[in-house]
């Protein structure tokens, strides 16, 4: 098999175009990731992911103006999507047009709420207590409910095209799909998910809902662990593809956006080519996550991301 540039878009519920495969910027420092933004852009990515609490939104911005003077490609051929973080769920319009500021642009293309998780206001994205805990707001107090309700003017005000959400399960999507007040439905959710955390149920649920899923840590997160897997391995070496090709491949296959992170040039050129894969290679592919799921990502709190309950608890 070649693999060949992914050109393919998904229609959010919105009626926006957004393409499949994105670059990944978390974990990456400010001359890496600005490198990195640039690599991407100038070899076919349309669409880039970052977030308030990578820390690095002016060096992402500072690629894409970059990118746009040089090449004279008009800002609406790209996607760019940076997520509210959970200190900041009071005040949303404060927090994108302070990220619009550090990202240089007018708009985003897509603001997600980051986690289902408040956390209050303090000098720190992260505060804890004394006894090293992390501080989140009580539920009943403010939630994840409230900051989605919050989300909804940055539309109207045009400060994003769409808005989202991310590490929800099926019982926060559904109180955000049922609740009277909320009239923007979250375009996509954005959760861990790779061949060992396949995340069927929540697939059929977004689908049913028109919700599109991003799948974020594709490869197992940093150093991508997910390539070891003997299963990958060997259907890769059949088709000779790379383990990642595959990985990318196969969330494509399925309907979904992915987010590979890389800030090596190489990487980041070979990440965007993928190859077409039929039912049977998919299916195998779930069966390394429904024998044995694993969750790569280590968030500083209890996310029950695939569990059917809402809890107060996150
Ligand atoms: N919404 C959320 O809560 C979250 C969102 N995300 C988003 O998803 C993106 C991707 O997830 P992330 O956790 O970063 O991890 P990924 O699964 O994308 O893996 C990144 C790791 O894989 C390596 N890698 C990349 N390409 C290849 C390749 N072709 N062959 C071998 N190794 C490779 C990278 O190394 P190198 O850079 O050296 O190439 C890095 O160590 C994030 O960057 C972020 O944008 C991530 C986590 C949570
Ligand atoms: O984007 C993120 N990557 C993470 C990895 C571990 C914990 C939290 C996060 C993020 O919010």
């Amino acid at each position: 098999m070649i693999p060949e540039i992914c050109t393919k878009t998904y229609t959010l519920n919105t009626g926006a175009k957004i393409p499949a495969i994105g670059l990944g910027t978390w974990k990456s420092t400010d001359e890496e990731c600005y490198n990195a933004v640039k690599t991407a852009l100038e070899n076919g990515y349309t669409h880039i992911d970052t977030a308030r609490i990578y820390g690095n939104e002016e060096s992402v911005g500072k690629a894409i103006n970059d990118y746009l003077k040089e090449s004279g490609i008009s800002r609406d051929k790209l996607f760019i999507t940076t997520k509210l973080w959970c200190s900041e769920c009071k005040e949303p319009e404060k927090a994108l047009r302070e990220s619009l500021n550090r990202l240089n642009l007018e708009y985003i293309d897509l603001y997600l709420t980051h986690w289902p998780v408040a956390i209050p206001k303090a000098d720190v994205l992260m505060p804890i207590n004394d006894e090293g805990k992390r501080l989140v707001i009580p539920y009943d107090e403010w939630n994840y409910i409230d900051t989605y309700k919050g989300m909804q003017k940055l539309v109207e005000l045009g400060l994003t095209k769409a808005i989202g959400v991310s590490n929800y399960n099926i019982p926060k999507l559904k109180k955000i799909l049922n609740d009277k007040e909320i009239k923007i439905k979250p375009v996509c959710n954005q959760v861990e998910m790779h061949p060992s955390l396949p995340q069927i149920e929540l697939i059929e649920f977004c689908k049913e809902n028109n919700i599109l899923i991003q799948c974020y840590s594709p490869l197992g997160s940093t150093g991508a662990p997910i390539l070891e897997n003997e299963i990958l391995q060997n259907i890769s070496k059949k088709n000779n593809i790379s383990p990642a090709c595959l990985a990318i491949s196969w969330a494509v296959a399925r309907g979904t956006v992915v987010l590979p992170k890389s800030v090596s040039s190489k990487r980041i050129i070979d990440n965007i080519k993928i190859v077409q894969l039929d039912e049977n290679t998919v299916k195998e592919l779930e069966s390394i996550g429904i024998e044995n799921p694993q969750r790569v990502g280590n968030p500083p709190w209890d996310v029950k991301i695939n569990l059917f309950e809402d809890s107060e608890v996150y």
